[in-house]
């Protein structure tokens, strides 16, 4: 009968959809420092970066320069993005793939299951209430999912703890006037240390990141990776950036 057919069909596609995923923690918990390597085709401070990507092939370089997991920006306005490229990058590789963008409401966390993100990012600053972002980080959770919660300033990454976020990411660019300040990170990360001096949290820096003396830098503070995308979206041999960044080490 067609319909059993049917059901045993979709019972493998709900295998699929079901599998488990690609750990971004693991991917940040190894020895020395993880970068997750970004594709990102235009942004606000920026404009267009780089038009016409080949994602396969730019994540396969990604990979082979030593990248940890890659980060998909999927907003299409001001990124110029779209939750196909990320599709697009998850076939192309076994590394954990992150989704980029700006998670405000429930749907979007099932949207990014559905494209196959191993994780997406939550940022406090957009969220602002600390029960609406819990429930977007449970929700990730209960779907297999894992969060990169992102933040600025202090009161932000008290935000992140009480959430009980196992991964967060420090912001070197403030989201409200879109300038960089490469020293946010390690301002932050003093902080983080007071407050919680014995964490098995996993912690990120974010943006602004261009040479290996500011990889050297921030793994020298303890960060567990890297989150770069400009400085390698530029390169046209971004598996010999990556390598030669991580030379800095
Ligand atoms: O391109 P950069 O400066 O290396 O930065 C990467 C990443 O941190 C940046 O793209 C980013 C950080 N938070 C975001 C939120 C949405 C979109 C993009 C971002």
């Amino acid at each position: 009968m067609i319909l059993n057919q049917i059901a045993r069909e979709k019972t493998k596609e709900l295998r699929i959809l079901k599998a488990p995923k690609r750990s971004l923690y693991a991917a940040l918990d190894k020895p020395g420092i993880s970068i997750i390597a970004e594709i990102k085709r235009a942004s606000p401070s920026a404009g267009t970066i780089l038009e016409d990507i080949n994602i396969p092939l730019r994540v396969k370089q990604y990979e082979m320069g030593g990248a940890s997991a890659i980060s998909v920006v999927t907003e299409r306005r001001f990124f110029k993005g779209n939750i196909g490229m990320l599709e697009e990058a998850k076939r192309a590789t076994p590394l954990p793939v992150l989704r980029k963008d700006f998670i405000i409401d429930q749907i979007q966390v099932y949207e990014s299951l559905f494209a196959g993100a191993d994780a997406l990012l939550l940022i406090v600053s957009l969220i602002e209430e600390e029960k609406k972002l819990r429930d977007l980080l449970n929700l990730a959770y209960e779907l297999g999912m894992e969060a990169l919660v992102e933040v600025h300033d202090e009161e932000e990454l008290i935000t992140a703890l009480k959430c009980d976020a196992k991964i967060i990411g420090f912001n070197n660019r403030n989201l409200k006037t879109m300038t960089v300040d490469v020293n946010r990170c390690e301002h932050l990360m003093s902080f983080f240390k007071k407050l919680d001096p014995k964490s098995n949290r996993k912690v990120v820096a974010e943006s602004g990141m261009k040479t290996k003396e500011d990889v050297k830098r921030l793994k020298e503070l303890n960060f567990d990776g890297l989150l770069i995308g400009e400085t390698l979206m530029r390169s046209s041999s971004p598996d010999k950036t990556i390598r030669s960044l991580l030379g800095g080490e």
